[in-house]
């Protein structure tokens, strides 16, 4: 595979870094540094964070405007900026401007999309070539979900998520709900009481409608706006986590079922109506290299 070309500069675009749903997770192992071993189906929603790419005069990066409660350092946006610099030795600078419409803490992934969009941006405009596969590497240092949006193709996924085989789910409608409340995935991966030695399953199978998250239980218990979440939704279709959550979803066939079930359920919940998309918008808006 090589590097993919931008069809334009790229400077001063706006580039999507979209929302991911995890259409079932399954913890099958745990490694021996204490990363847990998952079975997940990665599906992108039409809902997205945007980054624009400001040029600098010199070799710094920074944040147009640093997200409220996340220091510049820190942020993962930066990181993956800084992160490009130390393997390549690149002595360019950037200033990143975020639009910021993903729930943070949600299990919808903005922050690892956030990162992965910088990778994949800024290897281009800084004309670094690194092959989709190092930037897939890189991304797996700052996060276990960075990968699948560097990838973007929605996949099977195994390892610790960076394992991808592309797939293709059907693309149906979704309301996703974000319950009030901001689930720490490490706070989940910690807990004595998750599931941990779950039987795999095959692709078949999950096709066929095997669609359990193995976390759903233990967060349920910890916030029980996760479980009212839930309940709502399966009013309406059957309603799952995503990741870690705290966000919960549900799928409809068409769009006015969905639009139903998100008139209703917006009185009393934070929700958003999307679809869920095979291909990552941000694969849609470069021009695709020998995959
Ligand atoms: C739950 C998922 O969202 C499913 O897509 C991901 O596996 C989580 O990916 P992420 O948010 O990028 O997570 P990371 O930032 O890599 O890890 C956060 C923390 O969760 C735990 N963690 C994460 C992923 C994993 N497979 N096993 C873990 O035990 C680790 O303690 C880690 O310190
Ligand atoms: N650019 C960023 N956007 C969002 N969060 C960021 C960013 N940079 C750092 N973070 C930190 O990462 C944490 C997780 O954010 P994120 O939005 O990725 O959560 P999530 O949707 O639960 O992700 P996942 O599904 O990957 O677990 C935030 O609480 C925040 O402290």
């Amino acid at each position: 595979m090589t590097s993919r070309q931008i069809k334009q500069s790229g400077w001063g675009d706006k580039w999507p870094a979209p929302a991911k749903l995890n259409l079932m997770l399954r913890i099958v192992g745990q490694r021996p540094d204490g990363y847990h071993l998952l079975q997940t189906v990665f599906q992108f929603v039409d809902l997205c964070d945007w980054l624009i790419f400001h040029p600098v005069g010199d070799c710094s990066i920074s944040l147009k405007q640093p997200i409220p409660g996340v220091a510049e350092v820190t942020d993962l946006t930066v990181r993956a900026a800084m992160l490009l610099k130390a393997e390549t030795g690149c002595a360019q600078g950037v200033c990143i401007e975020v639009e910021k419409n993903l729930p943070m803490g949600g299990g919808l992934g903005g922050g690892s999309s956030d990162a992965a969009t910088v990778l994949v941006v800024l290897n281009q405009l800084w004309g670094l070539q690194l092959p989709i596969e190092k930037l897939m590497a890189l991304g797996l240092t700052l996060g276990a979900d960075v990968p699948i949006f560097v990838y973007g193709y929605a996949a099977w996924a195994e390892g610790v998520g960076e394992k991808l085989e592309k797939i293709e789910p059907l693309e149906q409608w979704v309301v996703i709900i974000k319950p009030d409340c901001h689930v720490e995935t490490r706070e989940i991966f910690l807990a004595n009481d998750l599931t941990r030695d779950s039987k795999s399953i095959t692709i078949a199978e999950f096709t066929a409608g095997q669609h359990q998250n193995d976390c759903v239980d233990v967060v349920s218990r910890r916030y029980q706006a996760v479980e009212n979440a839930l309940l709502a939704l399966s009013e309406f279709s059957e309603s799952r986590l995503t990741g870690t959550g705290a966000c919960v979803f549900a799928q409809f066939a068409s769009r006015e079922a969905a639009v139903n079930a998100y008139e209703v359920l917006k009185k009393s919940w934070q929700v958003y109506l999307a679809k869920g998309i095979n291909k990552s918008p941000l694969l849609s808006k470069l021009e695709i290299g020998n995959t």
